[in-house]
């Protein structure tokens, strides 16, 4: 049976620079599949992604995720808004290699060689989607997963999320974005104001 994740975020204070994003910011959730993280232009979701990943520290309070079996260690995996930022090598394979993807999961008909600058921000996100997708990550993070995408290409990465939550007991997504197609197979929803 699959043993749910849990979120914390205990009076969670957090600015940049003069600009406080978040007072004194409480929020706990449990969570089988997905939360998704919805708000205002501006509301501070992608913010609150990076704490929750770590790339930022909290002025005060806690954020903490952790697995009601204390056995399984997680492993996490950030998509960015902009998925350039995922290649930090500058070439797919590379990254693929460093990552230890053996294989990406879709039909992606793309070819795989070129260098980051070559390709579409459409095409970034499909190839950073699916890498996520391969890795044995387990809380994977996604900063709009949809931008960029033609109607046709969101019904893909929608569904290869959803493929992915229905065959894997010990894969959790917490997803920022604007667009509703997720909204009925959340556990939960977050929304910023
Ligand atoms: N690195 C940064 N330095 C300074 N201010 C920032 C930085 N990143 C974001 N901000 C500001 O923090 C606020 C929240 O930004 P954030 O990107 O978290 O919002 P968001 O809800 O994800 O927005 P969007 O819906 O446009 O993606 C915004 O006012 C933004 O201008």
């Amino acid at each position: 049976m699959k043993s749910p994740l849990f979120l914390f975020l205990n009076n969670l204070t957090f600015s940049y620079k003069n600009k406080r994003i978040f007072s004194n910011f409480n929020f706990q959730a449990e969570f089988d599949n997905i939360l998704l993280v919805k708000g205002d232009v501006g509301s501070g979701k992608s913010t609150l992604l990076k704490l929750i990943y770590g790339y930022y520290q909290p002025e005060s309070g806690k954020v903490s995720l952790s697995c009601e079996n204390n056995k399984t260690i997680l492993k996490k995996y950030f998509i960015h808004s902009n998925s350039s930022f995922n290649f930090v090598t500058g070439f797919i394979k590379d990254e693929m290699n460093l990552l230890g993807v053996v294989d990406v999961q879709m039909n992606l008909d793309l070819d795989l060689s070129k260098h980051i600058s070559e390709y579409s921000g459409g095409e970034l996100k499909k190839i950073a989607v699916n890498m996520a997708l391969a890795l044995d990550s387990n809380v994977i993070i996604m900063d709009e997963p949809f931008e960029m995408l033609d109607d046709n290409e969101v019904i893909k990465v929608k569904d290869a999320i959803l493929d992915a939550v229905s065959k894997y007991s010990d894969k959790f997504f917490i997803i920022a974005t604007h667009e509703d197609l997720l909204d009925e197979y959340a556990d939960e929803i977050l929304y910023l104001k």
